[in-house]
């Protein structure tokens, strides 16, 4: 650790002004509400909200109300390993090559010339965040996301994996058809080293038509306890070989159909563990490895839109303190529409039809063209706008929302390169009309691999943060972590999942907000509001 200065006026507490940091640290918040160690960093945190009641006469009646919590940073940033579940798919290739390009600083010839290798498209290497405003100047201070708290760092990311396809990533990279040749050469002996584990392979959650690439598979073709065992010392073995403290797991194999919630089947933790240990056609692929995962404290990520989080699932992993999220990654069409809708229904204008288009020709789009499967997409990319629907009373009458629909076409042609076709419908003023139709070529793979690592480093993050309510009374509470199922990790997300019973926000900055303002007040900083009072209260 850099040497620090350390001038906290010694305060018994250890909190106050001037702080110790260490060199790493971008900043430092000068507070008597944050205290910095060698290993952590506390604050005091006052949560501001307004309380809405109604009085007798039926009229809101809101009233701030104040939360004092304590949070606590680890700051020691682990050695982190990543096994992805789909390791040698389009996504999982896209991912592994970028992460090597990054490190080794890669660049390569293209036919619009040189391109060198960079994070674009991750929301904590790619985008910045407002520290405050200048004392002086009154100038806007941004800082790099990544900054606002001590962060793994991607290139120093081990990465790892399952495959029910046995290809090495660098023959799985070509068939992916994602990457520019002259980029592909100067990754190919490494990524031709890396060779995915074989994986549990139950044929019913999948199309038929990925039959012919699972020629990597554990025995047997439906949920045993003997999976969960394997894959638990899959994450073990690769911890131990790789010196690694902690490992991350995330879904980004082909998207399941969903599976049919049961009584004494998958509602509660115990029922599942039994349902797993003899066999029940109904448990999934991607729920055996959530188990496995749980059991294994190894936060589990799912990166598709298959219920993969059966209410048993949930239990479990609250049962065991371990962390969850999903689900779909949330890359292209789908982001784009949570924040075209949030603003046009915050602008007051009634959107009333989206119809949304895909026209896509990688494996995941042979995948989808499977009914089953192509279902659990359709739900994930159609519920993306009901919280913002619901939340204007003015526009929407209860119950009443726009026209939506989802329509996935296989077309080989196009490859990786997805086609997303929308058209956007809305009444305006006075009986008008607005008619917004987008075409949006997304390279799919290459604005997903950004995703999987914000969701990595947020999830990793999420494991070195703890909160405790503020004791007054002296009887100071044990911390803990955040719930189980990490909401915070929502902007990466279509279908947000969340703790049971809590809402579900789509909307893409209401969602970028929470994500920034849960870490500022992490380090004791107030949320960012924009008032910017200062620029107009002289
Ligand atoms: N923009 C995007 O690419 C995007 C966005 C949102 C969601 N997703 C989802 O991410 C997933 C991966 O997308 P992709 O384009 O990489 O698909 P892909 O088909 O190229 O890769 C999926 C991989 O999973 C493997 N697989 C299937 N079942 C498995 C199992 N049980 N265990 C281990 N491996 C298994 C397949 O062999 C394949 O290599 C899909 O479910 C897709 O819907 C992708
Ligand atoms: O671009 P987006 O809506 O976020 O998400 C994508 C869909 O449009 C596409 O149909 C599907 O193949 C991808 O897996 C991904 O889900």
């Amino acid at each position: 650790m850099a040497p620090h200065a350390d001038d906290s006026n010694g305060r018994a507490d250890g909190y106050g002004v001037g702080v110790a940091a260490s060199a790493q640290d971008l900043f430092l918040v000068n507070s008597p509400n944050v205290q910095y160690t060698d290993d952590t960093i506390k604050t005091k945190y006052t949560y501001r909200t307004t309380e809405v009641t109604q009085n007798a006469d039926g009229k809101y009646v809101a009233a701030p109300k104040e939360t004092l919590y304590d949070f606590k940073v680890d700051r020691k940033i682990p050695k982190l390993g990543v096994m992805l579940v789909g390791w040698g798919g389009n996504n999982g290739t896209t991912v592994t090559a970028g992460i090597i390009a990054n490190r080794r600083g890669l660049v390569w010839e293209t036919k619009e010339g040189k391109r060198a290798a960079n994070y674009y498209g991750s929301v904590i290497m790619g985008s910045t965040t407002k520290l405050g405003t200048d004392g002086k100047t009154g100038k806007e201070i941004n800082i790099p996301f990544h900054d606002l708290l001590p962060m793994v760092h991607p290139n120093d990311l081990v990465i790892g994996g399952w495959d029910i396809s046995g290809m090495n990533l660098a023959d799985a990279m070509d068939r992916a058809k994602v990457l520019e040749p002259s980029l592909k050469s100067l990754v190919r002996k490494e990524m031709a080293s890396m060779k995915p584990l074989p994986s549990i392979y139950y044929p019913d959650f999948i199309a038929a038509n990925q039959e012919e690439r699972a020629d990597n598979v554990y025995p047997g073709t439906k949920a045993s306890w003997a999976h969960v065992e394997q894959i638990r010392k899959d994450i073990q073995e690769f911890k131990t070989a790789n010196g690694l403290d902690k490992v991350i797991v995330q879904w980004t194999a082909n998207t399941e159909r969903y599976a049919d919630i049961l009584e004494g089947v998958n509602d509660t933790a115990d029922n599942l563990i039994k349902s797993i240990e003899t066999g029940h056609e109904e448990v999934s692929p991607s729920t055996v490895f959530a188990v496995a995962c749980i059991l294994e404290n190894a936060p589990f990520i799912n990166g598709s839109p298959q219920n993969t989080f059966v209410p048993g699932a949930i239990q479990l992993a609250e049962k065991h303190g371990a962390f969850l999220g999903g689900d779909d990654f949330k890359s292209g069409q789908t982001k784009m529409k949570s924040a075209l809708v949030d603003f046009l229904i915050n602008a007051g204008i009634k959107l009333t039809s989206i119809a949304s288009y895909n026209h896509l020709g990688n494996n995941d789009g042979m995948n989808l063209s499977s009914q089953k499967q192509f279902r659990s997409k359709e739900i994930s990319k159609s519920n993306v706008v009901d919280d913002m629907v619901a939340a204007n009373t003015v526009l929407y009458k209860e119950g009443e929302h726009p026209d939506h629909t989802v329509v996935i076409k296989y077309m080989p042609a196009v490859g990786d390169d997805k086609r997303a076709l929308d058209e956007y419908y809305a009444e305006i003023f006075l009986g008008g009309h607005q008619t917004i139709s987008i075409f949006n070529v997304c390279e799919d793979s290459l604005l997903a691999s950004p995703l999987i690592i914000d969701l990595v480093l947020v999830a990793e993050m999420m494991t070195r943060i703890e909160w405790k309510a503020h004791s007054t009374d002296g009887v100071d509470a044990k911390y803990s972590g955040f719930h189980s199922v990490l909401s915070i990790l929502s902007y990466m997300l279509k279908a947000p999942l969340t703790p049971p019973g809590t809402p579900v926000i789509n909307a893409l900055a209401k969602q970028r907000a929470a994500l920034t303002n849960i870490f500022r007040a992490c380090v004791g900083l107030e949320p960012e509001n924009d008032m910017t009072l200062e620029h107009k209260l002289f």
